[in-house]
């Protein structure tokens, strides 16, 4: 089975005086697709973004509790955020490629890590990224060419490929496919299936449908607390809390 990759215990998270996650405790898994689901404004974004301290960059945001990545705490003021966010990387609701080309876009983060130095390092860097998106073959020909430049579906592929240029152990996910259509979607879906091999990959998602697709572990919030936790399979056939139950069975949400 898996072991656990990040582990938080009782986190709360605050805008300000409003408390918008409450006393959330979870083992995220290594080499699986762990789905954060449930309905608007129940804290989804908010938790996943505890998970690599992207919450640091909004005025007033507050996190209590602790988060443990490989044991070692994420909120400790001797780690560094940026280094932290190599390790645990993020891929955003609208594809947002840099203004730059296709090349640079995958060569930006190794460089500023010192990953790869030399331009044929950097090319070996490149291909293996965007092979490993599932891009390479689109792009190869074309890699001077701006990353806007491509469609919805390949610049969501190339923020992903981004993402994995500077090796990250974990990749969080927000709402990655809600800009896509169903083709660009099923593409992803693939590709996070294939990832999962390699890093712990966290995913928020409207849909249900793509959850119990995706992934094996599904995390469902309400309200900022995290009413049930487990295999997806067990979540969406035999969820234990009736509040599960009734989003899962669309009774609101
Ligand atoms: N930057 C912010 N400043 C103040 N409040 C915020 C901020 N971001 C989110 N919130 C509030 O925190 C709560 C949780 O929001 P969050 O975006 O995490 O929920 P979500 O489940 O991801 O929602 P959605 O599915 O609609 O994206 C909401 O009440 C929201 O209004």
């Amino acid at each position: 089975m898996t072991e656990a990759k990040i582990t938080a215990r009782n986190v709360d998270v605050f805008y300000g005086p409003k408390k918008a996650i409450n006393d959330v405790s979870i083992d995220i898994g290594n080499g699986i697709v762990t789905a954060f689901i449930g309905p608007s404004g129940c804290g989804k974004s908010t938790f996943l973004r505890t998970l690599n301290r992207m919450n640091d960059t909004i005025a007033g945001a507050r996190v209590d509790g602790e988060i443990l990545l490989d044991g070692e705490d994420i909120y400790d003021p001797a780690m560094d955020p940026v280094a932290l966010r190599a390790r645990v990387g993020m891929v955003f609701q609208k594809p947002n490629p840099f203004p730059k080309s296709i090349y640079e876009n995958i060569a930006y983060g190794p460089r500023i890590h010192g990953l790869a130095n030399a331009k044929a390092d950097m090319d070996v860097v490149v291909e293996r990224a965007l092979t490993k998106a599932g891009l390479w073959d689109e792009v190869k020909d074309r890699l001077s060419d701006a990353g806007t430049a491509l469609s919805g579906g390949q610049q969501q592929r190339l923020c992903i490929a981004r993402a994995i240029a500077v090796s990250p152990e974990v990749i969080l996910m927000d709402e990655p496919c809600s800009a896509l259509d169903p083709i660009a979607t099923a593409r992803i879906e693939e590709l996070i299936d294939e990832l999962k091999e390699s890093f712990a990959i966290v995913i928020v998602t409207h849909s249900m449908q793509q959850a119990a697709r995706v992934s094996q572990k599904t995390a469902f919030f309400h309200l900022g607390s995290l009413v049930e936790y487990g295999e997806t399979d067990q979540i969406f056939t035999n969820p234990r809390e009736t509040r599960t139950k009734d989003y899962i069975t669309g009774r609101y949400g």
